[in-house]
């Protein structure tokens, strides 16, 4: 049976860590938070992070775009944020109303604010494995931090990272390569048998694709660090995109919900804070 990668724990930690470090501070961090109110995904995760923020002191600003937003009112409404100096964060919620580019919007963010590193400057010092500080994408980022929690070391390790999002597939190859692991990404283009063949060899399995039972225990060797980023709602519960059986064969697991997810927030404010602290000393 896969041990557990607790995110849920570790997430915890890493808030009380903040809780205290926001405390003393003397800037207290703002985030704001663009999302499209009409998807049910964005409404609910902007709820948690807003509660967990409330929690270690970070204040955030919820800014709802309209349902007939376009690329052009959104770069708008992110002009505004990167001018407001009482904004230390920008979150672009992913996905924006259909129609808008996504890219488009993540590259307008002023790079010291841009605390989920989507822009293309944050984006190209992680691919450039640049050893100065800057935001990364919160999810990649919180999977890293579990990994090194666990004392798992992905330098020489065989990785094949399924998805290949901005948000999240990218910036996790270019994390477990910079972090000497030798690293495959596969995707929608990925035929059945090569992923399968790619699977099979991967002492490190980084998934998320969006579809519950995506990956199954024939594909993972054994003993095999299997992290499952997806977060599907299926009957009103959240599942991730490995099937449950691969718990009798992984070594290490993170579980759905309590895996990645909480990583996720926890990541997002500590990012807000860095970058808070980043801008007080301009
Ligand atoms: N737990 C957490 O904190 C987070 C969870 N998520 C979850 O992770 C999942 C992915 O999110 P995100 O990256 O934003 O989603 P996107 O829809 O942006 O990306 C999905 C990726 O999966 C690839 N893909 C789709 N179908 C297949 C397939 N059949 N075989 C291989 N690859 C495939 C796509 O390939 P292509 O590029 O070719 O289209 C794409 O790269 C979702 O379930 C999301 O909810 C996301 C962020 C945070
Ligand atoms: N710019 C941007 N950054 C993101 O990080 C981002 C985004 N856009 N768009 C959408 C996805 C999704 N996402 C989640 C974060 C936490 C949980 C989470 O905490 N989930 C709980 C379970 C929740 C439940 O039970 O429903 C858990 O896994 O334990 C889930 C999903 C961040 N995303």
């Amino acid at each position: 049976m896969a041990k557990i990668l607790d995110g849920k724990a570790v997430a915890k930690k890493m808030r009380e860590q903040l809780t205290v470090l926001v405390e003393r501070a003397e800037v207290k961090p703002t985030l704001a938070v663009v999302f499209d109110p009409n998807d049910d995904g964005s409404r609910l995760y902007v709820g948690m992070k807003q509660r967990a923020a409330a929690k270690v002191g970070i204040q955030t600003r919820d800014i709802a775009v309209a349902p007939d937003a376009t690329t052009a009112s959104i770069e708008r409404i992110v002009a505004e944020l990167n001018a407001d100096e009482s904004v230390n964060g920008i979150l672009i919620q992913a996905p924006l109303p259909a129609g808008v580019d996504d890219a488009a919007v993540f590259a307008m963010v002023a790079p010291e604010k841009d605390i989920d590193g989507l822009g293309v400057t944050n984006q190209g010092r992680l691919f450039a494995n640049e050893t100065s500080t800057y935001p990364v994408a919160a999810t990649p980022k919180g999977v890293m931090t579990l990994l090194n929690h666990y004392g798992i070391d992905p330098r020489g390790k065989k990785a094949v990272v399924v998805g290949r999002s901005q948000l999240f597939g990218r910036p996790m190859a270019a994390l477990l390569l910079n972090a000497d692991a030798t690293v495959t990404i596969a995707h929608r283009y990925t035929d059945e048998q090569t992923l399968t063949a790619l699977l099979q060899e991967a002492d490190i399995v980084a998934v998320g694709v969006g579809i519950p039972g995506f990956i199954k225990k024939e594909q993972i060797k054994e003993g095999a660090v299997v992290l499952d980023v997806g977060m599907n709602l299926v009957d009103g519960k959240a599942c991730g995109d490995v099937e449950a059986a691969v718990a009798d064969r992984a070594g290490w697991l993170t579980p759905v919900p309590g895996g990645v997810g909480p990583m996720t927030i926890a990541t997002l404010l500590e990012s807000t804070f860095e970058a808070t602290l980043a801008q007080g000393q301009e």
